[in-house]
């Protein structure tokens, strides 16, 4: 499972491990070269967590890659401070807490006050045998009170209660959610908390599917995420809502939805994007095709179907196909 190969030091800790080999010039071409591959799919603007250097100086190191990146890129990046993200080595749950909190939260705080660096979230992988419920909620209140907004990962592999937690404490977007209870779906409801919803996640590791349709009957707002990761390595959002509407039952309409505004929404940036309305962005994809659903429909077929792909008005990519040249 998933666990016993993060237990055996695989998994997460082995990204660890090769990130902190790998130099900064091959992260930043790694990196650039990725979101390239997002933008060929349709994706204008990224959310990208930190959370594969764990200790503060490497995952400094990942937020100054970030920081490259995005002045070298016509792309949005939203980025989300992720240490939580596993254990550091010989250290428990509780000493990578503490440090998190006492340590890299106040460094955090004093770069973002000294305008060195740009993050709007924080997160942890609240899972059994990783960061507990209370653990979590230490260092995303931690997080919230330097201001950033807690969007975490949650009721994953096992029921912790992820949810109900979430809700109490206000946080802003909780992701994965597979094993959510009713009670838990009830408190983000009312509190109107974002699921983000990672279909080829549970669709990689064969888990079950979160719950979708009896969230969006309950009334919690849905966002879908490619969860682009070593475990899921696919770049494509119209992949992800194809299995969303496959594997989680959502009509084609609400793909749409939990893709462009929601997903714009649980970023914090539904007032300038994720819609076609007078006075935002222009972040828009032109197609070739009879109707939008074949975004969706036309499953892995998407550079196809989409032909030019604009950010802010300007055209960053097109998709040429042998017909567009001859
Ligand atoms: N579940 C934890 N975090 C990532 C996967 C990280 C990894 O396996 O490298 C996720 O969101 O799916």
């Amino acid at each position: 499972t998933y666990m016993d190969i993060m237990n055996s030091g695989g998994g997460i800790q082995y990204t660890v491990e090769q990130t902190n080999k790998a130099s900064d010039a091959k992260l930043l071409s790694v990196f650039l070269n990725r979101l390239k591959r997002m933008v060929r799919a349709g994706t204008t603007y990224v959310e990208c967590k930190t959370g594969y250097g764990l200790e503060w100086k490497s995952e400094l190191r990942l937020l100054n890659i970030i920081k490259s990146a995005k002045s070298q890129m016509h792309i949005g990046l939203s980025t989300t401070y992720c240490g939580a993200h596993a254990l550091q080595k010989n250290k428990s749950a509780e000493e990578t807490t503490n440090d998190i909190i006492n340590n890299q939260i106040p460094a955090l705080k004093d770069l973002i006050q000294n305008g060195d660096c740009d993050v709007q979230s924080i997160d942890v992988f609240c899972e059994k045998g990783v960061f507990d419920t209370d653990q979590a909620r230490r260092i995303l209140l931690a997080g919230k009170e330097i201001g950033l907004r807690a969007n975490f990962h949650g009721d994953e592999l096992n029921n912790t209660g992820s949810a109900e937690m979430g809700a109490e404490i206000e946080a802003h977007a909780i992701s994965h959610l597979e094993e959510i209870s009713d009670a838990g779906i009830k408190a983000m409801a009312d509190k109107k908390t974002f699921a983000i919803i990672l279909p080829y996640t549970g669709y990689i590791l064969r888990l079950k599917m979160p719950p979708v349709r009896k969230m969006i009957e309950a009334g919690v707002p849905i966002a879908l995420g490619s969860d682009f990761n070593p475990n899921a390595f696919s770049s494509a959002m119209p992949v992800t809502m194809n299995l969303a509407c496959v594997l989680c039952h959502m009509t084609l309409p609400e793909a749409l939805v939990a893709a462009t505004i929601n997903s714009a929404a649980a970023l914090g940036i539904s007032d300038k994007y994720g819609s076609l309305e007078i006075g935002k962005k222009a972040d828009l994809i032109l197609c070739r095709c009879p109707s939008w659903e074949h975004i969706i429909y036309e499953f892995g077929d998407h550079e196809h179907v989409i032909k030019h792909v604009m950010k802010e008005g300007v055209i960053v990519h097109t998709n040429y196909l042998e017909e567009d040249i001859e």
